[in-house]
């Protein structure tokens, strides 16, 4: 997948500014961004739901036109998948097979691995209608599955999961991209995708801000608040004064009322430095570790710094 300068407007909203995004087969590629950033309306020119203003997009090797169908070799949701409420799992995918045509019967889709692959076989014949969200995220990505797309569009994927469920479609997200279908997807929070994702990109307001390997982003924290509990807070204190490139923010925003625990903001360099420094002075260290952990600190960082241009 290839999208070159690919900008959307609705009325005066742009949702999409010039947006840029490359995807190879087995790559699993995450959108993040806050509310309105454009995600969603980047993943429905992906499914064919409507078309750029502006700009390039060609899927599998093929351009995608104007005309508004979902371009062959691509499958999933945006917003929440579309189901039928009065019909169960199993009868959901049924009739979406048949609207979707190719073979029925034996040589049709496996509708049961597809069920039992997400999780829901014990409720494939219970009415969609009492699902929770979760559960019918799971069904639009069982429905999504069932076509073998070869790129998979899933917009926040995780939504309504509690942490089994969102750690048991991860694995099967990633054995698909482990298969070969790419697979490209929507959250608004970086530690989701952290687990899942090998590229990610940070769109706000319709611009794309980062776009690269996970480790990369990470690489680009720069100064961290750390957390860091020692058997003597005085000791920790002085050293940390004492140590370059490091500094002793307001202490009081997460000390929690803790009063063992010192708050310093520096690289991870100068951390190490510390550390070196208490240990050598036999200070014990019961707790060190981000405020904020690092991905996300990046992500609110380029995403805040960009509010604060607009
Ligand atoms: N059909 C539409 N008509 C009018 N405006 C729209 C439409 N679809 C999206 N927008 C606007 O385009 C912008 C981008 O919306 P989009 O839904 O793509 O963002 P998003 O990143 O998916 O947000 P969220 O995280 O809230 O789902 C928003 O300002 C939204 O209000």
């Amino acid at each position: 997948m290839r999208a070159r300068g690919v900008s959307k407007s609705f009325g005066d909203v742009v949702a999409l500014d010039q947006v840029d995004l490359d995807l190879e087969a087995g790559q699993v590629h995450g959108l993040v961004g806050p509310n309105g950033a454009g995600k969603s309306t980047l993943l429905g020119l992906l499914l064919g739901l409507s078309a750029a203003d502006r700009g390039t997009l060609s899927i599998l090797g093929a351009p995608v036109g104007r005309n508004l169908v979902v371009p062959a070799g691509v499958a999933g949701f945006v917003d929440e998948p579309g189901l039928y409420p009065s019909l169960t799992p199993r009868q959901n995918l049924a009739a979406l097979a048949s609207l979707r045509g190719g073979p029925r019967g034996e040589a049709g889709p496996d509708i049961d691995a597809a069920l039992e692959q997400v999780g829901l076989a014990d409720v494939a014949d219970d009415r969609v209608r009492g699902f929770s969200l979760g559960m019918r995220q799971r069904l639009g990505l069982a429905s999504a599955m069932l076509t073998g797309p070869q790129l998979l569009v899933l917009d926040e994927p995780a939504n309504g999961l509690d942490p089994a469920g969102r750690r048991h479609v991860n694995r099967v997200i990633a054995g698909l991209a482990a298969a070969g279908t790419a697979v490209v997807l929507s959250s608004h929070r970086m530690d989701d995708l952290a687990e899942l994702c090998s590229d990610v990109s940070i769109l706000t307001a319709g611009r794309v801000v980062f776009s690269g390997p996970v480790e990369k982003l990470a690489a680009e924290t720069g100064d961290l608040d750390y957390r860091l509990r020692t058997t003597d807070v005085a000791v920790a204190r002085e050293l940390a004064a004492q140590t370059r490139s490091l500094r002793l923010p307001a202490q009081e925003d997460h000390l929690r009322g803790d009063p063992d625990v010192l708050l310093v903001r520096g690289s991870v360099e100068a951390v190490d430095d510390l550390v070196v420094r208490l240990v050598g002075a036999g200070v014990g260290i019961r707790e060190l570790g981000p405020v904020v952990p690092p991905l996300e600190a990046a992500f609110l960082a380029l995403t805040q710094d960009q509010e604060a241009l607009s």
